[in-house]
């Protein structure tokens, strides 16, 4: 049944996660704890290789996240592996994360048909949803404007999503930095048209806005290719790359320079490589975000908060 809200309770849900993410980032400075349950790392922890070691691991993750990260983010498929069971346990990992009330996100990577996509705002954005969370990431190569539903979806609960322009992995450069040959983006990278459409959620937003981008710490190179600027963007940007995939600070200090405070940089295994002993992974998190947040504080320099 739809809902009968005023316009400006609807204005004040479209800018909701971004506030929130700001002000838990003002807080707790740029870091996002990733949580991906991979088999060495269960393995590594003397945990079993199931939906329950997944959980254990995930739970104590959670514990060293909270009060030194402004977010966590859960890589679905990690769960998901494990069936009905996986899912049970990521409801649960979830559960808790909003029980300590750190901002959450989920790594679904979904993207697909408009009609059929707009499904996964039940599992994830709505009152009730079982999957409930702040945020999830999104693949826009069925073009940027498929998502535009879903978008709209998260928005008008209150949520916020993350659409993969420019990501981490060096198989993605030569594809998102392909020109477009025609349509509203005719002549510009896939990237930047990614990137544009997003931006245009959060047009006329004060502060941060809802809708964020991927991008990753690891695409210097491929940066001025995409056309896509970071310093333009006024949602939050969510970087993978730090430390396992090889990105550092400088990385950070040069990919996001002239950023407003708005990039969000998420790392999974440089962090659980310290576990499980919650001591050992409580100083690697708090070691990474204060290379993080000077990091960024230095790209941000000359560029006005958002
Ligand atoms: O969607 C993502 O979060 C993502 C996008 C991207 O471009 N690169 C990337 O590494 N990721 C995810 O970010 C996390 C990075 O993990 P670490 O390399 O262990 O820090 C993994 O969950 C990846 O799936």
């Amino acid at each position: 049944m739809a809902e009968n809200v005023s316009s400006e309770e609807m204005q004040l849900r479209r800018s909701d996660f971004g506030l929130r993410l700001k002000n838990s980032m003002d807080k707790y400075g740029p870091l996002c704890v990733g949580i991906d349950p991979h088999r060495k790392l269960l393995t590594d922890w003397g945990y079993d290789v199931d939906a329950e070691g997944a959980e254990l691991f995930a739970m104590r993750m959670l514990q060293a996240a909270n009060g030194r990260a402004a977010a966590v983010k859960f890589q679905a498929p990690m769960f998901e592996r494990y069936g009905s069971k996986g899912y049970a346990a990521l409801e649960r990992v979830l559960y808790a994360a909003r029980q300590m009330g750190i901002i959450t996100i989920v790594d679904c990577l979904h993207g697909g048909l408009p009609t059929t996509i707009s499904a996964i705002a039940d599992a994830y954005f709505k009152p009730g949803a079982p999957l409930l969370a702040d945020a999830i990431t999104l693949l826009p190569y069925y073009g940027a404007r498929s998502l535009q539903g879903v978008i709209n979806d998260a928005l008008n609960n209150s949520r916020g999503v993350f659409v993969a322009s420019l990501t981490s992995n060096p198989e993605g450069a030569s594809m998102q930095t392909a020109i477009r040959q025609s349509g509203e983006y005719k002549g510009r990278t896939v990237a930047y048209g990614i990137a544009h459409t997003a931006q245009k959620f959060n047009n006329g937003i004060e502060g941060m806005g809802s809708v964020g981008l991927i991008i990753g710490a690891t695409i210097g190179q491929w940066m001025d290719q995409s056309g896509v600027e970071p310093s333009k963007f006024t949602g939050p940007i969510l970087s993978p790359g730090y430390g396992w995939q090889g990105a550092e600070a400088k990385d950070l200090r040069t990919v996001f320079k002239g950023t407003k405070g708005n990039v969000l940089v998420t790392v999974s295994r440089f962090i659980a490589a310290h576990g499980p002993d919650i001591a050992s992974l409580s100083q690697a998190t708090e070691a990474i975000a204060l290379d993080v947040r000077q990091a960024l504080m230095e790209a941000t320099e000359e560029g006005e908060l958002l």
